[in-house]
């Protein structure tokens, strides 16, 4: 296989890449996370699609942030052909998820699969490898350097044996072990079968079925025979008891008839006699009624005389006529009932009326009284006010005398007020006057006083001075004068308030008097008032009496109208009374006549309708006695026929039929009985029979299947001697295969450790075929490579991973082995100088001995220099993506 082209976007670090592979040798070279690794990655995923992810990893990892497609293209050729493989992705960068939407591979451009797992299963077998087999053998995945060395030699065994398809030998193995296994259970089933139904024919064969078929055979047939005959005899015996028993029935038939007969017979007799019997009571009816018509005529006539109408004889004209009179009577003496009850209804209104006025007179004189009554007592009452009106005015002409006597006029009087406020004034003012002197005289008295003690001693206290001839000799004089001359004001004083005071004594005399005056005024005029108001009630009063006067005089006359009138009309009520006793009787007696004559008109209806009776009732008679004689033939009719049936019953005897019948029913049901009896038992033989037949049946097929069973059992046998054989056959071949595999890796190995191995400290390397690795000292210490060194293990690693690419190369073919190229990741990374000098020799070797394309990743300039192709990868910082060129 040879990588041609590889073209990506959005793929991790990439947006966009278009590289083209030589052959030879390739190294790709770049700064840490420039995007190396990112190509690999990108080529793997191609190849195998989704399966190059563990649970790490998801395919949104894969895909360049934020993107929501992705591809990846992968050309390469194949034994001659060219192949493409295209896988397309979608990604939700939101919400983390991503899927393969497409997976096509191409051939020579024609797409022959474009469905993931068909494309997937396609380039397993093109590059005769999975994912995992291109993982441990072609493609050294950085940091995955040792995992070779550190596996368990069982994971070692099964990595190698599927690389070299030797897996697939043992799946073989196993397949044919278990198709023993199950051939034997079926085997030992069989085996088992085949005992059970020989025991079974042999316990069949042991009842003797045959025998036993033919006995039972022939017991049922002589059974068969005496059926027939007791059938016959049954036979017999029930159409003799049918004969029988028809005759009894034809004798019961006539018996039933005779008895009806007779009793028609005895029904016609019974009829006639009720017949009679009806002619005769029908015959008493009619004179019965005869008597009567004679008895009703006779008291009609007299009925008539009573009337006098016997001249005429037309009963209708009669009643009508009276009925015409009786009318004209009851109408008369309703009309005086009427006019009576008029006039009495006149009378009992005129009896009140009367009444009525005699009521008003007593009331008149009533309020009459009344009136007067208190005509007198408002009389009195102006009298006693005219009484005290003069008492008033005596009072008030005394006071006047009391004034004049004080020297006032009334006319002063009005001013009475003013006066007292001018006096009370006046009187406050002179003594605040009073007070005023008062307080001047005894101050002046206190200085008079001091001065003269002062005087007295001589000498001023305070300074000693002599005080004769000084001011206050001088003052003290002037003092005294002064208190002399206010003591006469004051005295003046007291002798003018003493004449005010005596004033203000009248002046409120006279006040007292003025009130007393005005009450008296009008008291005086309120008298007057409630007189003159009184008076007018006491005119009203007489008017009162004058009307009632008149109205009593117009009582009196209407009284004297009502009583002449009720006299009258009590003599015209009592003649009234007289004609309708008269009209009453009158009219009792026409009716008295239309009763009569209205009784004569029933009897004559009475009569006609008896007489019709009695012509009906003859003629029912009549009628009864044609009745009797048509009763008379038929009874002789059925007379005749009842001596028929008794000539036809003559020959029949119903005891000896009937004892006769008993025995025919007897021998019928014994016969019935033994049948019965007799079937069940044949039944019971062929239910037997058929048993048996059923158990020679079974026999025969059970020995055709142990027949086949054996055929069976024969074939397993043989089969399972094949498995056996093959099982041993794929084992043998596998061991084979593995110890030559492990001869020939083990030598390749060492050659190649030889090769790149440069120091001194170990001599080889040993893989035995429980697939040990074990590492040799120089002195022959065997070491586990575990305990190797880091950089020591990544030589290791290579060797082991070299040597099984060439096994491989050489166990698939010579020339054009189909393997991918060699791809290895940051391979020098553990090493020392010295050992990248070997790697790159390592890598020489590899293409010399015709690994055609080898893919190194790598930083170190030493392996650049020895590549055949250099692809430089840079990563722009701003945009984040990954570019590529050829160096
Ligand atoms: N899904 C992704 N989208 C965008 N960028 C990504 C994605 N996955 C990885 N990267 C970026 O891709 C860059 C390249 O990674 P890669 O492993 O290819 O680097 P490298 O060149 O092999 O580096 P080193 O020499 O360290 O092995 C990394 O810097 C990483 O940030
Ligand atoms: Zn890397």
């Amino acid at each position: 296989m040879m990588i041609k082209r590889l073209t990506i976007q959005n793929i991790r670090s990439y947006e966009s890449l278009d590289l083209s592979f030589e052959n030879g040798v390739t190294v790709v070279s770049g700064v840490n996370g420039s995007g190396k690794s990112s190509l690999l990655e990108a080529c793997f995923t191609c190849l195998f699609g989704s399966k190059t992810l563990d649970k790490d990893f998801v395919l949104s990892d894969l895909i360049r942030k934020g993107a929501t497609r992705a591809s990846i293209v992968l050309e390469f050729e194949q034994n001659g052909n060219d192949y493409s493989i295209e896988q397309t992705f979608r990604n939700d960068p939101e919400k983390g998820r991503a899927s393969n939407t497409s997976a096509i591979l191409k051939k020579n451009g024609e797409i022959i699969f474009d469905q993931a797992s068909r494309t997937y299963e396609a380039v397993k077998s093109l590059l005769n490898m999975d994912e995992e087999a291109y993982r441990n053998c072609v493609y050294i995945r950085q940091g995955e350097i040792d995992v070779l060395i550190n596996s368990k030699p069982r994971d070692r065994q099964r990595m190698i044996d599927d690389l070299l398809k030797l897996g697939k030998l043992e799946e073989y193995r196993e397949r044919a072990s278990s198709a023993r296994i199950g051939v034997g259970r079926h085997q030992r089933d069989s085996e088992r079968h085949i005992r059970d139904m020989t025991a079974d024919i042999q316990e069949l064969e042991d009842s003797k079925p045959a025998e036993r078929l033919a006995e039972l055979l022939s017991r049922s047939r002589g059974l068969e025979d005496s059926i027939t005959s007791l059938n016959e005899k049954r036979d017999r015996a029930l159409s003799l008891k049918d004969e029988t028993s028809q005759k009894i029935s034809r004798f019961r038939e006539l018996a039933d008839k005779k008895s009806s007969i007779q009793a028609q017979i005895k029904g016609f007799g019974e009829k006639r006699t009720q017949a009679y019997a009806q002619i005769e009571s029908i015959s008493k009816d009619i004179g019965s009624r005869k008597d009567t018509v004679e008895k009703t005529a006779k008291s009609t006539e007299e009925m008539r005389l009573k009337l006098d109408a016997t001249d005429n004889d037309d009963i209708e004209a009669v009643i009508s006529d009276l009925d015409r009179k009786e009318r004209l009577m009851r109408d008369k003496l309703s009309d005086i009932n009427k006019d009576k009850a008029v006039h009495e209804k006149e009378l009992s209104g005129l009896s009140t009326s009367i009444e009525e006025n005699k009521k008003q007179t007593v009331q008149l004189e009533k309020s009459g009284v009344q009136v007067r009554e208190k005509i007198s007592s408002v009389e009195a009452g102006i009298k006693k006010l005219q009484k005290m009106v003069e008492d008033s005015g005596t009072k008030r002409s005394a006071v006047l005398s009391t004034i004049e006597s004080m020297g006032l006029t009334p006319e002063k009087l009005e001013n009475i007020e003013e006066i007292f406020d001018l006096v009370s004034d006046q009187l406050k003012n002179l003594y605040g006057k009073e007070r005023e002197i008062a307080v001047k005289i005894a101050d002046l008295q206190e200085r008079i006083k001091k001065s003269g003690e002062l005087l007295s001693k001589g000498k001023c206290p305070t300074c000693s001075q002599d005080l004769h001839g000084s001011v206050i000799e001088e003052t003290s004089r002037a003092d005294l004068l002064k208190q002399k001359e206010l003591t006469v004001d004051l005295s003046g004083l007291k002798k003018k308030q003493e004449d005010l005071e005596s004033k203000l004594g009248r002046v409120k005399e006279a006040r007292v008097h003025k009130t007393e005056i005005e009450y008296q005024t009008r008291e005086i005029k309120s008298l007057n008032d409630q007189i003159s108001n009184q008076k007018k009630l006491l005119e009203e009063y007489q008017f009162n009496i004058a009307d009632h006067e008149k109205k009593k005089e117009e009582i009196l006359s209407q009284k004297t109208y009502l009583e002449s009138s009720l006299k009258e009309l009590k003599s015209k009520v009592s003649q009234l009374e007289q004609d309708a006793g008269t009209s009453r009787k009158e009219h009792e007696r026409s009716l008295e006549n239309l009763k009569v004559a209205r009784n004569v008109r029933n009897n004559l209806l009475e009569i006609e309708k008896a007489v019709s009776d009695i012509n009906k009732m003859e003629e029912r008679i009549t009628g009864i006695r044609e009745m009797i004689s048509l009763f008379d033939s038929q009874a002789a009719d059925k007379r005749a026929h009842l001596a028929e049936v008794d000539e036809q019953m003559g020959g029949l005897d119903i005891t000896k039929l009937e004892s006769l019948l008993n025995d025919y029913e007897n021998a019928f049901r014994n016969i019935n009985l033994q049948i019965g009896k007799l079937t069940a038992e044949r039944e019971g033989l062929t239910k037997q029979a058929g048993m048996v037949e059923s158990d020679l049946k079974r026999m025969s097929e059970l020995k055709k299947t142990l027949e086949v069973l054996r055929n069976k059992a024969a074939y397993l046998n043989a089969v399972y001697e094949d498995a056996e054989g093959l099982e041993a056959m794929y084992m043998r071949v596998r061991a084979e295969l593995r110890s030559n595999n492990i001869g020939i890796l083990d030598a390749l190995i060492n050659e190649i450790f030889a090769f790149m191995y440069s120091n001194n400290a170990y001599s080889h390397i040993r893989l035995d075929h429980e697939y040990n690795l074990t590492v040799f000292e120089k002195n022959g210490t065997p070491l586990e490579p575990k305990l190797l060194s880091g950089g020591e293990r990544a030589i290791f690693n290579l060797v082991l991973r070299c040597a099984i690419y060439r096994l491989l190369s050489l166990g698939i073919s010579g020339e054009d082995s189909g393997l991918p190229p060699l791809i290895m990741d940051e391979p020098t990374v553990f090493l020392d100088r010295g050992h990248v000098q070997q790697l790159i020799k390592l890598i020489d070797m590899m293409r010399d001995i015709g690994v055609g394309q080898i893919l190194v990743v790598s930083h170190d300039e030493s392996l650049i220099d020895s590549a055949d192709n250099v692809f430089m990868v840079e990563k722009d910082p701003i945009s984040n993506s990954s570019s590529i060129y050829a160096k």
